[in-house]
């Protein structure tokens, strides 16, 4: 059986590095390319005939490494945070014009934070309430986390199908902040404290009563198990896939 290829951009970083020993470490994956900011991704993908690239860089530079992927015909496993609806849609039409690419965007690739997306999404109509914390090494990028955003997105939408109205609350804040950033009507905290790596709860809550949902990943060899998922899933999987989950079997 022949090796997948795999190229891994923002190869320095902490989960780039982190990915570079992971795919070493597969019996069935062989590093084609370690790609950093100081290199030319046209040439190493060319040069290194990776069939599949993990973006694992910034919010700043995933755009423009994913349509260069894309263009060249090679499949992408893309960590990197920054997604909105536009951005998205960008990436549709660039896979329009490259019909055999798949191109896999997970906001989290811990098992155990989709199935905390899930979990959320399955209670939140049953709930009043509902905010997210996040909580983050310090030196992250960007607030509040991609895995925060995405997990409100789908709370929101599971209130709106379930006919909840807006959450209840009376406060009147006097510092701006206060109550968090509000996604679709979703209140999200971020948290930065030397010593975490990636954090969330989800808090839920009714009349005398409330559930909350907590996920840690301790360390970033919590992700890797999903990296190689999504390399393996992605080459046979054309079009976008917005979430890990798609590539869990979660019905069975
Ligand atoms: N989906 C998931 O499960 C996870 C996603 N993430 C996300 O992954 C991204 C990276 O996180 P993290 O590893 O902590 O960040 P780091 O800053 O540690 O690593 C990013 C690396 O990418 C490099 N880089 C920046 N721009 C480019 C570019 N244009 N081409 C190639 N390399 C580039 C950086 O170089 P330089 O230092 O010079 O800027 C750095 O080496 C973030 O968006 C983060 O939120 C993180 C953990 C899990
Ligand atoms: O930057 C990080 O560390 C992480 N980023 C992702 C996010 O923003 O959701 C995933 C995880 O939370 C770790």
């Amino acid at each position: 059986m022949s090796k997948l290829r795999v190229a891994v951009l923002g190869s320095e970083g902490r989960m780039g590095s982190e990915a570079v020993r992971a795919v070493e470490a597969a019996a069935d994956m062989e590093l084609a390319a370690a790609l950093d900011r100081d290199d030319s991704l046209d040439d190493g993908l060319t040069r290194s005939g990776a069939q599949v690239a993990v973006d694992l860089t910034h919010p700043d530079a995933v755009m423009g490494n994913l349509e260069r992927c894309v263009a060249a015909g090679v499949h992408a496993v893309v960590g990197t945070t920054g997604w909105t609806d536009e951005r998205l849609a960008a990436v549709r039409g660039w896979l329009e014009a490259s019909p055999g690419t798949g191109v896999l965007i997970a906001p989290n690739f811990g098992i155990g934070a989709v199935l905390t997306m899930q979990f959320a999404q399955q209670a939140a109509r049953f709930f009043e309430s509902a905010e997210v914390v996040e909580l983050h090494h310090p030196d992250k990028a960007d607030a509040p986390s991609g895995t925060a955003v995405r997990t409100a997105q789908l709370i929101a939408s599971a209130r709106e199908e379930a006919g909840l109205l807006a959450q209840p609350d009376a406060t009147s804040t006097a510092l701006d902040g206060a109550r968090g950033a509000d996604v679709d009507g979703v209140p999200v905290h971020a948290v930065r404290l030397r010593g975490l790596v990636a954090h969330q709860e989800v808090l839920l809550g009714g009349e005398g009563e409330t559930l909350t949902i907590r996920h840690d990943s301790l360390h970033r060899s919590s992700f890797m198990p999903g990296v190689l998922l999504g390399v393996r899933r992605v080459v046979s999987t054309p079009g976008l896939t917005y979430g890990l989950e798609h590539f869990l079997d979660l019905d069975r």
